[in-house]
């Protein structure tokens, strides 16, 4: 098996006598799309937490790619190549879905954005912004408002956003929430073109999603993962079946 990218071994995180993640193991190979699936409460979104370095573990380590990350903050962690997509839209919503891809662009560069600058320092940064839409199939949406962009487009506009920083992984929570099955089936045929560009760990209660994209799949129980495995292999878990997908799966 080729060298994870991501490794986390014995991760553990307590809200009082509430063990939220008590004792996660966890490898995410590099480019693979590695699912975390599990039912309500199960600590997914805090584990994704706790790897964006925005919720700090009681016991275990974070390594990325071979280096000891476990106590390293947010930011560091991004310039490693850890990014998180965050729904971000709705913080400028008149600027147009190109501005915000040239700020995070910028943001990525590690330069702050001004609003009286020459033209020509950020043509660079706008070019650039257009080939991440282009990427994420917002092209022809460049220049209208954020706001005005369909629920579907947002969460494209936010993948675009995160790929700003050319993330080695990329750490996405529930980017099919809210979303129609249309809407669902474009994200999932995002996500497969984007497949291998980075690895991607992926949150997400749509089964359908999880189970056409996933190349592993990892299932948390209370805390712990139970399965780890090819879609196919997870699907036959009796432990998974019992405890998540049920047999209807
Ligand atoms: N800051 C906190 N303080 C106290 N309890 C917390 C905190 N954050 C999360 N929890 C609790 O930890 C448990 C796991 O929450 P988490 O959001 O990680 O689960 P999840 O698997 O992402 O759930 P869902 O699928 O519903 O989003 C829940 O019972 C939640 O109430």
């Amino acid at each position: 098996m080729a060298e994870a990218l991501l490794h986390i071994a014995g991760l553990a995180k307590a809200y009082g006598a509430l063990h939220v993640t008590a004792g996660v193991d966890l490898a995410v190979l590099p480019g693979e799309i590695h699912a975390l699936i599990g039912p309500n409460g199960a600590g997914k979104t805090t584990l994704v937490g706790q790897i964006a370095g925005e919720v700090m573990p009681d016991a275990g380590t974070i390594r990325f790619d071979g280096a000891d990350i476990t106590r390293l903050p947010v930011h560091k962690r991004a310039r490693l190549g850890l990014a998180r997509a965050f729904q971000i839209t709705s913080i400028f919503p008149r600027f147009t879905a190109l501005e915000h891809a040239a700020l995070a662009v910028m943001a990525a560069r590690g330069r702050t954005f001004r609003l009286l600058r020459p033209a020509s320092s950020d043509r660079a940064a706008r070019e650039e912004a257009a080939g991440l839409l282009d990427e994420v199939g917002l092209a022809a949406r460049a220049e209208v408002a954020a706001a005005a962009l369909s629920h579907g487009e947002k969460r494209a506009l936010e993948l675009a956003m995160a790929l700003a920083a050319r993330p080695r992984l990329m750490l996405l929570d529930e980017p099919m929430a809210g979303t129609g099955p249309a809407e669902s089936a474009a994200m999932v045929a995002l996500l497969t073109r984007l497949k291998g560009r980075c690895a991607i760990l992926l949150v997400e209660h749509d089964m359908d999603a999880v189970f056409r994209l996933a190349d592993r799949i990892s299932v948390l129980v209370n805390g712990r993962i139970i399965a780890c495995g090819t879609p196919d292999a997870v699907r036959a878990d009796a432990a998974v079946k019992a405890a998540y997908l049920g047999d209807g799966a």
